[in-house]
């Protein structure tokens, strides 16, 4: 593998790898941007960008290079919004133990990373964790490893509050000022040859393929239930893929603009795999873990049903979600245990009011579920604690876990596993890897499941799970 000069590149067991053995070292600097230019466009096009976006280039190197690789993204619901781009490094494990790797792997990493900025724009690790532990081989995640997190170059920054920041990282002090100037010119004077808007339609799609028929699935469900009728299986979350052939070369930036109208509450994310493979994108609306300090919060986001035509009809859905005796059994599984799953590392837990979340194509019941931590705690604890969450996976754990593995005939790859940020000090925020898809030059397989208990009705379930696919295939209509 060619490394930047500076790149640290950690893998597996092994301690940081240096080419320099020097420290990095992070400069921000404030700037604006047409407020009309989302950053995901901004920072996503391909016009010529300041060195730093290659990794197999010196990113010290002065001369310009065009942006190949597509950036990574998040954005969570407060309005923030990060674009990554280039690699200073980056750190992988698979294995049952990847959490506790990927942890100590970054903790040798920050520790040699001095940062002199506001903690707004403060160096994060971005990345995520396949659903399962081990590596997978199904072509369609070649280049994802089981967990795999990247320490940007080059971090843009927008706030909750329109605030932007450039964060750069170097070798060194000279090399760190001299790259935060360029880059700084040069987000305040490329975007303007950034569309400002979400197209009008995404790259078309041309053809659509599954993995599971219709009565494949209600084959899969009916031995789902056997087990449920049978044994001490409880839940379930069974799922499908579905691969879209494109009309037209997929634009990630334009897409995630489409899919911020569209799921404005929603997060929005995008990460590439390892060189040239696919990148996972989507925008899920469930919250795995955030913890800041003390606190710690999560949710239980598990029960679906339709949209109505109108506002009454929507109101209609949602009594009878919020009456309906399955759709309670299914979801107070998940609060029951998501505070099992927490109740180790925190003092109190308070779990508010069930309620509807209500989304452009879908809704759902949801319970806020927050608590104060006991000890220091990184989030990566809290976010192997609670993956999966019987939202995806099923109660209890291991049964669920076997009937997934022996039931569905593909490899879920990241879909509905963490994905997110973590910075120095272990805080961060992770949400569950859904309504998402994994694209390639041409296509994107989607993913999206639905939760099984006794009483689960094949038709109705495949029904949902077709509204969960939505979100990314309108986005790419
Ligand atoms: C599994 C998915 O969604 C999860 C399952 C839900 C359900 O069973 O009702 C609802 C929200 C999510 O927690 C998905 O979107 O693929």
């Amino acid at each position: 593998m060619d490394r930047t000069p500076g790149e640290r590149v950690v893998t597996g067991d092994s301690s940081p790898v240096t080419d320099t053995g020097k420290a990095l070292v992070g400069r921000s600097q404030r700037f604006e941007l047409d407020d009309r230019v989302p950053v995901s466009i901004s920072v996503s096009v391909p016009v010529t960008a300041p060195t730093g976006t290659d990794s197999s280039r010196d990113p010290a190197d002065s001369c310009e290079r065009r942006v190949r690789s597509f950036p990574i993204q998040w954005a969570d619901s407060t309005g923030l919004e990060i674009a990554g781009y280039g690699v200073a490094a980056r750190i992988t494990a698979d294995g049952p133990d990847r959490f506790d790797r990927v942890r100590h792997q970054a903790g040798e990493l920050f520790d040699r990373l001095e940062y002199d900025g506001p903690a707004t724009a403060r160096p994060r690790v971005f990345g995520g964790f396949a659903f399962h532990d081990d590596r997978t081989s199904d072509p369609t995640w070649e280049g994802f490893d089981s967990a795999a997190f990247v320490l940007p170059a080059v971090q843009v920054v927008r706030t909750g509050e329109d605030e932007n920041w450039v964060t750069v990282l170097a070798s060194d002090d000279e090399a760190a000022v001299d790259r935060l100037e360029r880059w700084a010119e040069w987000l305040q004077t490329a975007p303007e040859d950034a569309p400002t808007s979400s197209a009008d339609h995404g790259p078309g799609v041309e053809d659509t393929s599954r993995t599971t028929t219709p009565a494949e699935w209600t084959a899969q469900l009916e031995a789902a239930l056997e087990r449920i009728d049978d044994g001490d299986l409880r839940k379930v979350v069974l799922a499908q893929a579905l691969t879209a052939t494109l009309e037209q070369s997929l634009d990630l930036g334009q897409t995630l603009e489409r899919l911020r109208s569209a799921y404005p509450t929603c997060y929005r994310f995008a990460i590439g795999g390892e060189r040239e493979s696919g990148t996972f994108f989507g925008a899920p609306p469930e919250r795995l873990v955030f913890k800041r300090g003390e606190t710690v919060e999560t949710e239980a986001l598990a029960g679906s049903g339709p949209r109505g035509e109108t506002p009454a009809e929507d109101e209609r859905h949602a009594d009878r979600m919020l009456a309906d005796d399955k759709l309670r059994r299914e979801h107070d599984l998940v609060v029951e245990a998501i505070c099992g799953q927490l109740e180790p590392f925190v003092d109190s837990l308070s779990i508010d009011d069930r309620r509807v979340r209500r989304l452009a194509n879908i809704q759902h019941l949801r319970t806020p579920i927050s608590g104060t931590l006991t000890e220091d705690r990184h989030v990566l604890e809290l976010a192997e604690a609670l993956h999966p969450t019987p939202a995806v996976g099923g109660v209890p754990p291991d049964l669920a876990w076997e009937t997934i593995r022996d039931t569905e005939s593909f490899d879920r790859g990241w879909y509905a596993g963490p994905v997110g940020w973590f910075d120095g000090d272990g805080d961060g925020e992770f949400a569950v890897g859904l309504r998402s898809g994994v694209a390639s030059d041409d296509q994107v397989t989607l993913f999206a499941g639905n939760g099984i208990v006794a009483d689960s009705d094949p038709e109705a379930e495949w029904e949902e799970v077709q509204l969960k696919f939505r979100p990314i295939l309108e986005a790419l209509r």
